[in-house]
């Protein structure tokens, strides 16, 4: 374990094993406060599928592509309801920021002849770069897209893959599984948002390793088995357990159901991992569809998924055209002032994502830590960067906070943790247990 984590840690960042949380992240030099200690690119990552209209990213790094125009464009041709977080509140206010400027008129004055947006020079994004494949992903540059390819996406192209019927059926059966849950609607939708993602990611981790295990026996000649348990390495690395076991059991099903939320939940796995084995199954790799691989590998992502965000250039370019002097500012708000309002809320809305970090996955949670993932304005692409909150010395453990309300009482922090399926063993819990 060491070894495999030391190839990526570098010298300053060590993983080892601790007395009570598994393995750690720890540091091999001393941090200053505010110092960055980590940078890293998701060993996979995907944007949310409700999100692609409020973000238009490299399907490989996330950074923005197009122009300012483009991504002003998208947003306005999103439908209202597109968002799985919908509330209705939230719409009642973005109303309120409107001021009679339809997404139509706004998006006519867009596409009208000779359009071209005040001080969208200022906000260069890279050109689009289509799947030399043939289907719809797009990325920033064709390294990018080069990458995905070779990663996994030459296995899951639209364009040109001999499964392709077999893809479209697996994820139709992930989108339709709401329909599947018989219990209340608050757990079909947790389940169903799960698997959705697990949909996004599993195909990709099963892809990644089908071709890095072919690449492998074919560079090296080692035999398919042992090409295999290498490519598998960085997940078998990745803290896991059965998705049906480790999924929190939601505030509304009865304790009493709880055997039934979990075989249920393990039915729907097994129903999906047949479809999955029709489209991308070979019997050389046999051993990744096994029940009990797919529900480790969704259980993995259930345990360590990270949020993967990315701030939007759109709200840059409105907050640089509220700063100008106010002549000038006066004379470009006569063209962006529709847009805006058009927009409302959605001007801010930013790229939104999930994705698995080889090293990140490391760090454990204290409720008094000493670092947090932290995007700085140079930070423009998917990749998860922790900053150090103190001074961190030679040897300490990284730590951040898994929940946001770090100064609730013992007891409260406990039961927000269980949720993650540990009881905390941080030394302010510590601390904190022995006072009551
Ligand atoms: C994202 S992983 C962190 C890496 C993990 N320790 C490992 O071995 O892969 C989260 C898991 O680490 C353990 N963990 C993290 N913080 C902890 C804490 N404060 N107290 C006890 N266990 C913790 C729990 O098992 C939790 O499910």
């Amino acid at each position: 374990m060491e070894e495999y984590y030391s190839q990526l840690t570098g010298a300053a960042l060590r993983v080892k094993s601790t007395a009570t949380m598994g393995k750690g992240l720890f540091a091999e030099r001393d941090f200053d406060a505010e110092e960055v200690i980590l940078i890293e690119e998701p060993l996979f990552a995907a944007q949310h599928s409700h999100n692609k209209n409020d973000a238009v990213v490299c399907g490989f790094c996330f950074r923005y592509v197009g122009s300012i125009q483009l991504q002003i464009q998208r947003k306005l041709e999103a439908p209202e309801t597109q968002s799985c977080c919908y509330h209705e509140e939230e719409d009642e206010e973005e109303d309120h920021h409107r001021h009679g400027v339809s997404s139509e008129e706004a998006l006519a004055l867009l596409k009208g002849d000779g359009f071209s947006l005040p001080h969208g020079d200022k906000f260069l994004l890279p050109e689009v770069v289509k799947c030399s494949g043939g289907c719809s992903e797009i990325y920033c540059s064709k390294s990018c897209a080069q990458r995905a390819w070779h990663d996994h996406h030459s296995l899951l192209c639209d364009g040109v893959s001999q499964h392709r019927d077999e893809l479209v059926l697996f994820k139709e059966f992930a989108d339709e599984t709401n329909d599947i849950f018989h219990l209340a609607s608050k757990v079909a939708f947790a389940c169903f948002f799960v698997l959705r993602l697990c949909f996004t990611f599993s195909v990709q981790l099963i892809a990644k390793v089908m071709l890095r295990t072919k690449k492998l026996s074919e560079s090296s000649g080692v035999t398919d088995r042992n090409a295999l348990l290498e490519a598998w390495k960085p997940f078998a690395m990745g803290e896991k357990r059965l998705w049906w076991e480790a999924v929190a059991l939601p505030d509304d099903v009865d304790p009493l159901e709880e055997a039934s939320f979990r075989s249920q939940i393990k039915e729907l796995a097994e129903a999906s991992l047949s479809q999955l084995k029709a489209a991308l199954g070979e019997p050389e790799f046999a051993p990744l569809f096994s029940l009990e691989i797919y529900g480790s590998i969704i259980g993995m992502f259930e345990l360590n998924n990270l949020d993967v965000v990315v701030a939007s250039p759109v709200e840059n370019y409105f907050l640089y055209i509220q700063d100008l002097e106010p002549a000038l500012k006066e004379q470009t708000e006569q063209i962006t002032r529709p847009l805006f309002e058009a927009l409302g809320e959605k001007y801010a809305s930013f790229c939104q994502g999930s994705g698995f970090f080889a090293l990140h996955s490391c760090i454990n949670h204290s409720c008094e830590p000493n670092a947090k993932a932290f995007k700085r304005d140079e930070d423009i692409n998917g990749n998860a960067v922790i900053i150090a909150t103190r001074k961190i010395m030679k040897g300490e453990q990284i730590f951040t906070s898994y929940i946001e309300e770090e100064d609730l009482s013992y007891t409260e922090r406990q039961a927000m943790l269980s949720d993650y399926g540990f009881a905390c063993e941080c030394t302010k819990c510590f601390r904190e247990k022995n006072q009551s």
